[in-house]
């Protein structure tokens, strides 16, 4: 029998992410809003003509239905539809819609013809009521079906070679197979100097130009942003080199080093986007200051394209492609009345952030050179009160909410809250008096398989979550001129790069957004969603509403073999790859048929992982954030229906230290994977006070623990009971070093370490450790245990 149990999951915390979405339905899809942008693409894909030999003009916001008018600039977002046709000017796809004439085209040479379409209403005309009276199939009887939009979505789907994947796992110490040590991981010998990694000679692998010629980064904006620190010796930062001494100490001969990838190992990106109107930066703050430092490269046109280069305004980076350069809109354009041109196909990777997975710097090019077309106000900081400045180290790990910012969050529109991971962003504190300007504060960007049962990592043709963090109240009306922009953007970028199909889901349709299957191909955009994070005083990047305004709610993902339902407010690990490894690691701690105990669970990733992998006779997890229960819930019902689980699973919302000796009851491994900060004092205490004799109140919470092994004593002479074995899964070396001091002072032993390098170039260190103990008839530990 399976049994969920799930604590203080309540409707309102807890409610499913699509309950709170605001019926919307229709405000996309009112406008057939296919970029016609598309027309040079699809020339150049259909005839292999220069597509910027003619182009085509129109007015999205005109009100001429049926008009084709030759032009110099293209929309970036219009109200009209493309399509492809044949020589003869025909239409070549065979469902095109009775909308589209099959007159020959004017330009029939050009392979392409545009009808615009007399729009609804105007494109800053948008009403919320309106939307919500309004159905999708009356507004948009289907998706933009012009031919052309597949062959420029085909053009994203490319599979293109994983060039920054690296199979093989770097070990840098010497040290010898173990029990514990992570099964299937490729051991090598140190490294001391050159390439990390196997053979793969990609561009992707190349040095920029201006970057240190041997470095292994290779990154020619080092220095300047503070996402690295580290150019050389990733696989082996100094800290590792003190870890290794710490513990050396402690009686380990070896520390083994895990290095999974070298570059492309990011697959969910935090960027700050700043820098003024039509001119966006979008990247990470220069060390101790709010100058945001561009990571992202320009948009350049396809290898394909003959078309002449321009000169560059000197607001980029230098384009360039195996095709030739072609800077794309300078200012001028910028302003035009159509919103700009729409020149470039993909950004040029290697000048695109070393670290960052291919796909999300492509979503990253896309969606700042709409942010320019479109002209959106970056966010434009408040001067700080004051600094805390995180070193690159500190900004490469994560930073959770406290416990208290984490129950303040209710979820405006979809009940989650924030994982504060900063993603490689330095955070700065602000003066609560500063006033902040402009609209778009953040991107985040989560690379999502393409497949179900792909890992992102590992997938080329990765499709990208997309987050927009709006300096904008959660209750900003929809017909807010500046949201309207930020829609615009969407809907533009939705027409380029997403599935097709309307942007949201209607309103009655079922509602399994965590559920809903992966399109069999994804395109480069996976899904959309608005944050609302107005407060300049707040220390976190995601604030508390959210609205999701296309694609599939979640991104699913494979975990140590369970499909991990992964939303875009919850915490997940930005490099997949080696969190991989840890799971495996963990694995292999952890003997079949124990009950476990993870705390600081997140979404479940560890707890679910080692339930689908060592039969587990019971799981409980144990997390503060609230918003991570109902993807905890979506993915264990996906592992119910593929295998069997163990009979008792329970999910708490509540602090790890609230309770230990309820957490504690019937465990016999204990999994934790705590902020920097480390574990708290209470359950440090709990973890090493097995003689402490328990309360009455305590007897009764446990006398009601089902299953066996549940209260086995009911004088207030019980002793508390300890697990046997404590996985430390730990991201603040700092922090674990004291907890270790704690713990084995407790009668905890030290067994095996290994550090994982999960933000290569930076000094920073992902450790797992496993402690154990000796467990008597008592409950007492005396630090040995087989
Ligand atoms: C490093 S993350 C680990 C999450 C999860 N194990 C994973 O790998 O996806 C730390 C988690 O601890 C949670 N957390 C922070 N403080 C906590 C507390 N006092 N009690 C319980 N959970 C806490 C955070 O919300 C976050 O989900």
């Amino acid at each position: 029998m399976f049994d969920f149990v799930s604590h203080e999951i309540c409707s309102k915390g807890m409610a499913s992410i699509h309950q709170n979405v605001p019926s919307i339905t229709g405000w996309f899809t009112g406008r057939r809003a296919t970029c016609p942008a598309v027309a040079p693409l699809a020339t150049c894909t259909r005839n292999g003509r220069n597509p910027s030999a003619r182009r085509y003009d129109c007015d999205p916001f005109g009100n001429q239905p049926l008009i084709r008018r030759r032009v110099s600039s293209i929309s970036a977002g219009g109200m009209f539809e493309a399509a492809a046709t044949d020589s003869g000017g025909h239409l070549g796809q065979r469902d095109t819609p009775p909308s589209l004439t099959s007159s020959p085209s004017p330009y029939a040479a050009e392979g392409v013809a545009l009808r615009f379409r007399q729009p609804e209403r105007g494109p800053h005309d948008i009403n919320r009521d309106y939307i919500r009276s309004t159905t999708p199939q009356q507004l948009s009887p289907r998706p933009a079906s012009a031919e052309v939009m597949p062959v420029l979505q085909q053009q994203y789907r490319q599979p293109q070679p994983l060039r920054h994947h690296d199979p093989k796992t770097i070990v840098v110490s010497p040290f010898s197979q173990r029990p514990g040590s992570a099964a299937g991981v490729e051991r090598l010998a140190p490294l001391a100097h050159g390439p990390v990694g196997g053979s793969d000679s990609s561009s992707l692998r190349q040095p920029h130009p201006t970057a240190e010629p041997h470095s292994e980064l290779g990154c020619a904006r080092f220095g300047l942003c503070s996402g690295c620190s580290l150019q050389d010796g990733l696989a082996a930062p100094p800290l590792y080199s003190e870890a290794k001494g710490f513990f050396q100490q402690l009686g380990l001969a070896e520390v083994p080093a895990v290095m999974q990838a070298s570059h492309g190992w990011r697959c969910r990106a935090k960027l700050a986007v700043r820098g003024p109107a039509g001119r966006p930066l979008i990247g990470l703050f220069k060390e101790g200051s709010h100058d945001c430092v561009d990571i992202v490269g320009p948009a350049v046109l396809p290898p394909c394209s003959t078309a002449p280069a321009r000169a560059d305004t000197g607001r980029r980076w230098g384009g360039r492609s195996g095709g030739g350069v072609m800077p794309v809109a300078g200012p001028d354009r910028s302003r035009d009345s159509n919103g700009g041109g729409l020149s470039w196909m993909v950004g040029d990777e290697a000048l695109s952030c070393r670290a960052q997975h291919p796909r999300i710097n492509q979503a990253a090019v896309l969606i700042k050179e709409l942010v320019t077309q479109l002209r959106i106000p970056p966010y434009n900081e408040p001067a700080p009160a004051k600094a805390r400045v995180g070193t690159a180290a500190a900004t490469a790990n994560h930073r959770p909410p406290s416990a208290r910012a984490s129950r303040r969050r209710k979820g405006h529109l979809q009940g989650q809250g924030t994982d504060g991971h900063p993603g490689g962003l330095t955070r700065v504190e602000t003066a609560p008096s500063s006033r902040a300007e402009g609209i778009l504060r953040y991107l985040q960007l989560t690379a999502v398989p393409s497949q179900p049962g792909n890992r992102a990592e590992e997938d080329p043709d990765a499709g990208v979550q997309v987050v927009l963090v709006l300096n904008l109240p959660p209750d900003c009306e929809l017909n807010d001129p500046r949201v309207a922009s930020v829609m615009q953007l969407c809907r533009t970028l939705w027409r380029l790069t997403g599935p097709g199909g309307p942007m949201v889901p209607t309103a009655d349709s079922p509602p399994p957004p965590l559920l809903q299957p992966t399109p069999p191909r994804t395109p480069l955009v996976h899904s959309i969603w608005l944050n609302f994070q107005p407060d300049a005083r707040r220390n976190a990047i995601l604030g508390e509403g959210w609205c999701h305004v296309a694609g599939p709610a979640a991104a699913w993902q494979d975990f140590g073999g369970v499909a991990a339902c992964v939303g875009p407010g919850s915490f997940v690990q930005a490099n997949y790859g080696a969190m991989q490894l840890v799971l495996e690691e963990i694995a292999s701690m952890v003997p079949c048929e124990s009950r476990v105990t993870e705390l600081h669970a997140g979404i479940g990733v560890i707890g679910l992982s080692l339930a689908a992998r060592r039969r587990l006779a019971a799981l409980r997890c144990v997390e503060v954030n609230p918003a991570a229960a109902e993807p905890f819930r979506a993915s264990l019902e996906l592992l119910r229906d593929r295998q069997q689980l163990p009979t008792v699973v329970e999910y708490l919302t509540a602090e790890a230290g609230s309770d230990p000796d309820h957490f504690l009851a019937d465990c016999d491994v204990l999994v934790v994977d705590p902020p920097r900060k480390g574990l708290g004092q209470s359950l440090l205490e709990a973890l090493t006070q097995p003689s402490k004799t328990l309360g009455s109140m305590e007897l009764v919470a446990a006398a009601a623990q089902p299953g066996p092994g549940g209260a086995r004593e009911t004088s207030t002479t019980a002793k508390r009971v300890l697990p046997s074995r404590l996985v430390y899964l730990s991201c603040g070396f700092r922090a674990l070093q004291g907890d270790l001091a704690v713990l084995l002072a407790g009668g905890w032993r030290l067994r095996s370490a290994t550090a994982y390098m999960f933000f290569p170039g930076t000094n920073s260190l992902e450790t797992l450790v496993l402690l154990t103990r000796e467990v008597n008839e008592d409950g007492d530990g005396d630090g040995d245990e087989g």
